[in-house]
């Protein structure tokens, strides 16, 4: 069994990839205002969150809501030492994103078949094959690239996934030249153990240094799941500020894991993130009201509820 901290070999700071603005928007069925989209990048950026995942460049007949992409890259304020990777798809995503001054893309393809074919009309071995050819011309061209393997933990239509598929699937990513992998429970149904197992056998092909997770919270686990990442040595969570977002194939599907949450745990823990946790509860408070609903992280509600006792006695 891995240890939290070992500090010879395991960093003490867990790096926080917040994406809420891609993930957590792009279900979105109302119209979020671009300047909206931009305040709320801007507002993550200067809670410190080292990563803050802005858009993504996929066709707009896919996922309207993204279709300000290039506004909204092009007007955030960017800060010096955060990164602002785009989601991409195929070439034309590369090219657009690159267009609008990205340097950072992240690629995208599932374990499963009928995920492939339902999030990007494509079979799986047509998804890998993309996913090498676009890493490729994405890396000649000089961008970092990220990669996401979805339905580690589960698939809404063929249920159980294989370890060693995910496994198979990060490694060809790693070895396409993705620096780093997210490894996405995509419809929020893992559980430690799962996650444990799932763990085991891409450890074996892929090192925990470039390796991060994905958790949905559909099923309330995603916190005991990234514990248990951080047992086996991950050091990147990817997370959501207010819990934003949903998975439009997994009906009654919670967003992301919470930014607030993960931090309020990982502070707790003595692990540094680099990020204001005030900061992040009032952001999450922000884009909550923006949205016209409440804030979905437990942490972020219950200080949210402190400060306003706290005030009121003033
Ligand atoms: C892959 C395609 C494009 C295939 O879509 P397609 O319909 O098979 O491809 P196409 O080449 O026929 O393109 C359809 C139309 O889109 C245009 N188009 C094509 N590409 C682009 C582009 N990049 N930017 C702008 N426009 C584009 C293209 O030009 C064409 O326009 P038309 O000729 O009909 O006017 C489509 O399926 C797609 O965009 N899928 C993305 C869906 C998506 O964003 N899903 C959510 C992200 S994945 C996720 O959320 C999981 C993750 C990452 O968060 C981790 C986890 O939780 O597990």
């Amino acid at each position: 069994m891995r240890r939290y901290s070992t500090p010879a070999t395991v960093s003490n700071f867990v790096k926080i990839v917040e994406v809420g603005p891609r993930d957590g928007l792009q279900n979105e069925k109302q119209v979020i205002p671009t300047p909206v989209k931009i305040e709320l990048i801007e507002r993550l950026a200067n809670a410190g969150l080292p990563v803050v995942e802005a858009t993504s460049f996929v066709s707009p007949k896919w996922v309207p809501q993204m279709g300000d992409n290039r506004e909204v890259f092009q007007s955030i304020k960017k800060k010096p030492n955060v990164g602002y990777p785009v989601l991409t798809p195929n070439i034309r995503g590369v090219d657009n994103a690159v267009a609008a001054g990205a340097s950072e893309v992240a690629m995208f393809t599932a374990v499963t078949e009928s995920f492939n074919r339902k999030n990007t009309n494509c079979s799986t071995e047509e998804a890998i094959d993309r996913m090498v050819e676009v890493t490729k011309a994405a890396l000649d061209k000089g961008l970092k690239v990220r990669g996401y393997v979805s339905c580690v933990l589960g698939c809404p239509y063929e249920g159980v996934v294989s370890p060693i598929a995910v496994a198979q699937m990060a490694k060809q990513m790693y070895d396409a030249g993705c620096y780093e992998i997210s490894l996405g429970d995509t419809i929020g149904v893992g559980t430690a153990g799962s996650m444990g197992h799932m763990l085991e056998e891409v450890l074996k092909v892929v090192p925990a240094e470039a390796l991060a997770v994905h958790c949905h919270d559909t099923y309330g686990q995603a916190l005991a799941n990234i514990l248990k990442a951080l047992e086996y040595g991950i050091r990147v969570v990817d997370s959501s500020v207010a819990g934003l977002g949903g998975c439009p194939y997994a009906p009654g599907a919670k967003g992301n894991v919470a930014t607030e949450d993960v931090v309020y745990m990982l502070h707790g823990m003595g692990f540094e993130t680099g990020t204001n946790l005030d900061a992040l509860v009032e952001t999450g408070r922000w884009i909550s009201e923006q949205l016209g609903r409440e804030t979905g992280s437990r942490a972020g509600a219950a200080l949210l509820s402190k400060k306003v006792a706290r005030e009121s006695k003033i």
